[in-house]
Formats: structure tokens, C-alpha cells, sequence
């Protein structure tokens, strides 16, 4: 049907929340700006995790954000209160490494030069992929002087790009060396590409924007791992068997939460606490449509005190 004819139900009501419910066993639920900003637990969350899990829900955590391992993340989860193990997570920084060891059998005697943090460094080591880079170049502010000290690596057999908040030039010219060698034939690959991320005062360059300079130098596009994209759906699907006209994808993005369980085949929800807004999801123009719209995950707590 044209996207221009799909109009996405708001839900405002408990009666409308609680029919809602009454549809779906499984959630996956994106994290950043769906249960959280940062460490900042939205309002009405935990209320509505214990819910759903108290009626039999099942919960997923589906997130492009790459910077934690599953095992780090169950730390998270379990400091800000909510109950999680590492099956019922899903992150890109899992889903790069399940594809380099999985889809492209990434050779024994080569190495991953990082750009990201623990979570690509902790998930490549758990499927046996060693790397370099990550935090080993925080902080190293180059001279003009330091260039020669930059020099290629044929150990290098790919180049993973993730969230970074210690981003530098020297990170940059290091990835851009291995990756503009063409004998060397380096992957390049994203752990997601969003645009921008949601935090607790605003909205912040996120990974695809992060990635732009090595993008346009290289005159290269690379293979992206995170929702909308396959490697992400293949890896959920490998792992969950859900019955897909039981489950909902809950996001905060339309270009990858959204997408995401359009591509799955699966119905989705789009909450307003994040990225996306209500006029951009009703516009006509808009090729992503949520099944859904909500203001709040966080409002389901309410059908409980109906
Ligand atoms: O820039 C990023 O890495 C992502 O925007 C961010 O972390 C998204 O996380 P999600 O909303 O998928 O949990
Ligand atoms: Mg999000």
C-alpha cells in the first residue's frame, strides 16, 4: 500500500493503550530515547517494564548504540532498575561481530583497527576477533610533524566504526590509511548510521555523522550493521523465534527503528521521546510509516492503575 495512504493510529487513551497491548507477546524495544536518554530513565518506564513483564510480555532490547557489550549492558540495565540478560539483547556493536565472524569468516591472521568504544572491542574479542584502536589513540593530539608517524598496517582486515566521544584526527587518518590502501582491501563497516542521538538536554551527533569525514574522504560508502539493515535483522531472527503477528518494534526513529520492523514484517510503534516527531511520521511524503504512534512508552503504566 503507497505510504502515502498508510496513516499511523495515535494511541492517547488507557482503553486504546490496553487494546494495543491485548495484540502482541514480544516487544523489542529500542533504547536510546524509547527507555532512556543516556542514564536518565524516562518517566513511567520502570512502571511499564514491570507491567508487561508481569502479564507476560516479552521484552527485547534491539539498539544501534554500540558503546556497551550485552554483559555491560545488563550492568546498565540493572542499575537503572531494570532486569535484563544478555539473550534478550541485541546491540550493533553484536550484530558487527556475529557478521565478521559469520557472514564474512574474517581470516585468523587479520585484525579490526576500532573507532568506538568497549562495546566493538568486547563483542569482537567474544566471537575470537582481535582489534586495535578504540581508546588507544584518546587524547593524542597530533602535530603537523606527526604524520610520518601514521603507517600502514597489513594486519588491518577491516575498520569498524562506532560511537566515540573521543573522536580525533588521528583516529581518522589511521582509518583512512588502511582503508584507502587498495591492495589491502580493508572492510569498512558502521555499527549503525544514525544521524543523531537523544540526551537528557537535546539531540547530539550520532554515529552516520560521526563517520561523514572518513565517508567523503574515502569516496566510499561502507556496509552499516545496525537497524534498518539486514545483519541487524538476521542476527534477531537467528536468535528469537517470535510469531511476527504477535510482535511490535518500539522506536524513537522512523530511519531506523521503524524501518527496521517494516523490513522484519513486523508492526511497529513509534514514540515521541526521541528523534522523530508526529509531523514527520504523518507527513504524506514520508515513506516510513509507523503502525502506531504513542507519546510515551513510559504510558502503558497507566493502563495498570486503570
Ligand atoms: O549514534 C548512535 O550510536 C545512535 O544514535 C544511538 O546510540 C542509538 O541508539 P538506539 O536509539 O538504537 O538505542
Ligand atoms: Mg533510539
Amino acid at each position: 500500500m503507497p505510504s502515502s495512504i498508510v496513516v499511523p493510529k495515535k494511541l492517547t487513551t488507557v482503553e486504546q493503550y490496553k487494546a494495543f497491548l491485548d495484540q502482541y507477546d514480544t516487544f523489542l524495544l529500542d533504547c536510546d530515547g524509547v527507555l532512556w536518554h543516556g542514564s536518565h530513565v524516562l518517566e513511567g518506564i520502570l512502571e511499564t517494564v514491570h507491567f508487561l513483564r508481569k502479564n507476560g510480555k516479552k521484552l527485547v532490547f534491539v539498539t544501534n548504540n554500540s558503546t556497551l557489550s550485552r554483559a555491560n549492558y545488563v550492568k546498565k540495565f540493572q542499575k537503572l532498575g531494570i532486569e535484563a540478560t544478555e539473550k534478550d539483547i541485541f546491540s550493533s556493536a553484536f550484530a558487527t561481530a556475529v557478521y565478521l565472524r559469520n557472514i564474512l569468516d574474517f581470516p585468523k591472521d587479520k585484525r579490526v583497527y576500532v573507532i568506538g568504544e568497549s562495546g566493538i572491542v568486547d563483542e569482537l574479542k567474544d566471537v575470537g576477533i582481535e582489534s586495535t584502536g578504540a581508546s588507544d589513540d584518546n587524547g593524542v593530539i597530533m602535530t603537523h610533524a606527526d604524520f610520518g608517524s601514521i603507517e600502514q598496517d597489513p594486519t588491518i582486515g577491516a575498520v569498524v566504526c562506532g560511537f566515540d566521544l573521543n573522536l580525533n584526527y588521528r583516529k581518522l587518518a589511521k582509518a583512512f590509511t588502511y582503508l584507502n590502501n587498495k591492495e589491502q582491501n580493508a572492510h569498512f563497516i558502521l555499527t549503525n548510521d544514525d544521524t543523531t542521538f537523544p540526551a537528557p538536554n537535546g539531540i547530539y551527533p550520532g554515529t552516520g555523522s560521526l563517520a561523514q569525514p572518513l565517508i567523503t574522504a574515502l569516496n566510499r560508502n561502507p556496509l552499516v550493521m545496525g537497524k534498518p539493515n539486514k545483519p541487524m535483522l538476521d542476527c534477531f531472527f537467528a536468535n528469537y523465534h517470535t510469531d511476527p503477528s504477535r510482535t511490535c518494534m518500539v522506536g524513537d526513529r522512523l530511519d531506523t527503528d521503524i524501518d527496521f520492523g517494516v523490513n522484519g514484517n513486523i508492526a511497529t510503534l513509534m514514540v515521541l521521546t526521541g528523534v522523530s516527531t508526529e509531523a514527520e511520521a504523518m507527513d504524506p511524503k514520508q515513506p516510513i510509516k509507523p503502525t502506531y504512534i504513542m507519546q510515551s512508552f513510559g504510558d502503558f503504566a497507566k493502563v495498570e492503575n486503570a
